[in-house]
């Protein structure tokens, strides 16, 4: 029997923890990821991290789970994913040529207790021309991301700079969630 589960339908979580070889199910949450817009950044992506960890561990209450979730924050104000080019447009706009911070929540539930935390990574992005948007959003790859764009693709050139983990940014801090999971109990295979 997996006794882990990965609660998203994000590829790019599943990929990153594909690469501990470890044994795991997905279960998409697809759950409501409607917040307070009066909380703090911190507290929103734990709110929806937690949301998406309950949902699922409602459903396998004798298995570890692992909820996510991902914003991107700049001055002030919080990018989800965007919903159309305009959008994307608009985000990128806004991130060209200055720091913003991306806010990744984790939600650890084991059979007896649950652990959630946050991390917060910075990142500095080159002054970007309208021309390179357009040509970045024609892409597709803005589309399903946090503040449109994909650091591990090519959103990758467009980032002059970063300031914590790498991991977070893709969707899921890979050290601390399996830190976390030991803590909660969880017996690594190797
Ligand atoms: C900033 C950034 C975000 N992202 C992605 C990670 C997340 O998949 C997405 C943020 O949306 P989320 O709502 O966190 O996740 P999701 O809807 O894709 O998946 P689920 O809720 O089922 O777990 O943005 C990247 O892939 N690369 C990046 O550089």
């Amino acid at each position: 029997m997996t006794n882990l589960i990965l609660a998203s339908s994000s590829p790019r979580r599943k990929e990153l923890l594909e690469n501990l070889q470890l044994t795991f199910e997905v279960c998409s949450s697809d759950v409501d990821e409607s917040y307070n817009p009066q909380l703090a950044p911190g507290d929103i992506v734990m709110v929806l991290a937690s949301r998406k960890a309950q949902a699922v561990s409602s459903k396998h209450v004798d298995s570890f789970v692992i909820g996510s979730d991902t914003v991107v924050v700049s001055e002030e104000n919080i990018l989800g994913k965007p919903k159309d080019s305009d959008e994307a447009f608009a985000m990128l706009k806004n991130l060209s040529g200055k720091k913003h911070s991306v806010y990744t929540g984790v939600s650890i539930i084991s059979p007896e207790k649950e652990r959630t935390f946050f991390v917060k990574t910075d990142v500095v992005f080159w002054e970007l021309t309208d021309e390179e948007i357009h040509s970045y959003i024609n892409t597709g790859e803005p589309f399903d991301k946090a503040g449109a764009y994909g650091i591990q693709g090519i959103g990758a050139t467009l980032v002059k700079e970063i300031s914590g983990d790498y991991f977070a940014v893709v969707g899921l801090p890979l050290s601390k969630t399996v830190r976390a999971l030991q803590e909660a109990g969880y017996k690594l295979s190797y």
